[in-house]
């Protein structure tokens, strides 16, 4: 095993984050006292999933393997009652515990199907894509997405701990790497430029996970996360910075029926966040287009159909930041100063849309 770093995450329940490569063995040292295990996992983990109920075995801890959709469509609902029926059949005791093993979507769910079953059990995601590493692992936000929008059902539930073992990225495809630093360069204009400088530097380097230059990134991004988490779990005020891009991303991603992924999305949004905020005059043109181009230089999208807006305008409106009938959006008043701006009029969404819009 390389070198471990520890990034530690305060609050009510602090935990830490451990970086680093082939960490296969902490998830049961993390659940002290457990007996049973969930093990969630979609397909393309199971051999990892194998792998870990394996040394849950030699510990003797029993592991139960349970095989969810892929990606978006094992966030739902249905997926998450299904595996509370598996904990059932299985005794599962408030001592017990789950594992999600994956990218995002597969530890958003498990750390749902945590925090409900008997009100909340300990869990911890062994985080496997880049995205699920810098951003869904940490911060203890989980949840499913439903017709009406994206994470619109879920809990606050914090895990006993959090596993980044870049070695995992090494099997993670190349549009899934540029997806999750949509959600490292976000966390570089709010709060650490130097991400953006290291990206527009070497865009190869940042997203070759062998390499320094992507581990940096990634630590340097969990920090941001983590400190911001640490003071305001519950996003009652400053964690709503970490949903910068995120009004029109989670809009994009409710049109495309959760086809897209989460991180393209996020792309496209923190874009339209950079336009919109230099159309309300708060944000420089120059740091306004650094947004496009950084993203792009990554090769992500950064803009989305014209024909669109009025279906996203609506999507918006149930944006968990909105207050009644006043939208909320994330801007900056310059780089790494994030604000809100509420209430902006329709015509002047519009506007920045237009710009990018194909
Ligand atoms: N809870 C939070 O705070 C938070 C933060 C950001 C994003 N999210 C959520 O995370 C989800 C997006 O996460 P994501 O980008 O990881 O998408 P994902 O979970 O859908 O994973 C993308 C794809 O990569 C595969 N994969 C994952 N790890 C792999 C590996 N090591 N090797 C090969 N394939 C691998 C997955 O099986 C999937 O097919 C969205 O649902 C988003 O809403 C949550
Ligand atoms: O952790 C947060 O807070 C975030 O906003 C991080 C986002 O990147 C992430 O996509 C999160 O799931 C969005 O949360 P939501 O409450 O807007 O669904
Ligand atoms: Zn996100």
């Amino acid at each position: 095993m390389d070198e471990v770093t520890r990034i530690p995450v305060g609050g009510e329940r602090p935990y830490d984050v451990l970086v680093g490569r082939d960490l296969l063995d902490p998830p049961p040292r993390l659940l002290p006292g457990a007996e049973r295990v969930a093990l969630l996992f979609a397909p393309p983990l199971k051999d990892l999933a194998d792998t870990l109920a394996e040394r849950l075995r030699g510990l003797g801890v029993t592991p139960l393997p349970i095989e969810v959709p892929d990606a978006e469509a094992g966030k739902r609902i249905e997926v998450a009652a299904d595996c509370w029926e598996r904990l059932g059949a299985a005794g599962f005791t408030r001592s017990d515990a789950v594992v999600g093993v994956g990218g995002g979507a597969v530890t958003d769910l498990a750390g749902f199907v945590a925090a409900c079953w008997l009100r909340g059990v300990r869990w911890v995601p062994v985080a496997t894509s880049l995205l699920g590493m810098v951003d869904a692992a940490v911060g203890g936000k989980t949840g499913v997405n439903t017709a009406a929008g994206k994470n619109l059902v879920g809990a606050f539930h914090p895990p006993a701990g959090v596993l980044c073992d870049l070695a995992t990225l090494d099997s993670l495809p190349p549009a899934d790497l540029a997806a999750g630093m949509a959600e490292v360069v976000k966390c570089g204009f709010i709060a650490d430029p130097v991400i953006l400088d290291l990206v527009e530097r070497d865009p190869a380097a940042a997203v070759d996970p062998t390499g320094p230059v992507a581990r940096e990134l990634i630590e340097r991004a969990i920090r941001v996360k983590a400190d911001v988490v640490s003071g305001d779990l519950r996003e009652s005020g400053v964690r709503e910075v970490l949903n910068y891009g995120h009004t029109l991303a989670h809009a994009i991603e409710k049109v495309e029926g959760y086809r897209w992924r989460h991180g393209h999305a996020v792309a496209v949004g923190t874009v339209f966040a950079g336009a919109l905020a230099r159309l309300a005059g708060r944000l420089d043109a120059a740091t306004a287009e650094r947004h496009r181009t950084v993203m792009a230089a990554l090769g992500l999208p950064t803009s989305y159909p014209a024909d669109a807006w009025p279906d996203l305008l609506a999507a918006m409106r149930v944006d968990k930041k909105a207050r009644g009938s006043t939208l909320r959006f994330v801007v900056l008043d310059g780089l790494a100063r994030p604000a809100i701006l509420a209430g902006p009029d329709d015509e002047l969404l519009h506007a920045a849309y237009r710009e990018i819009s194909g």
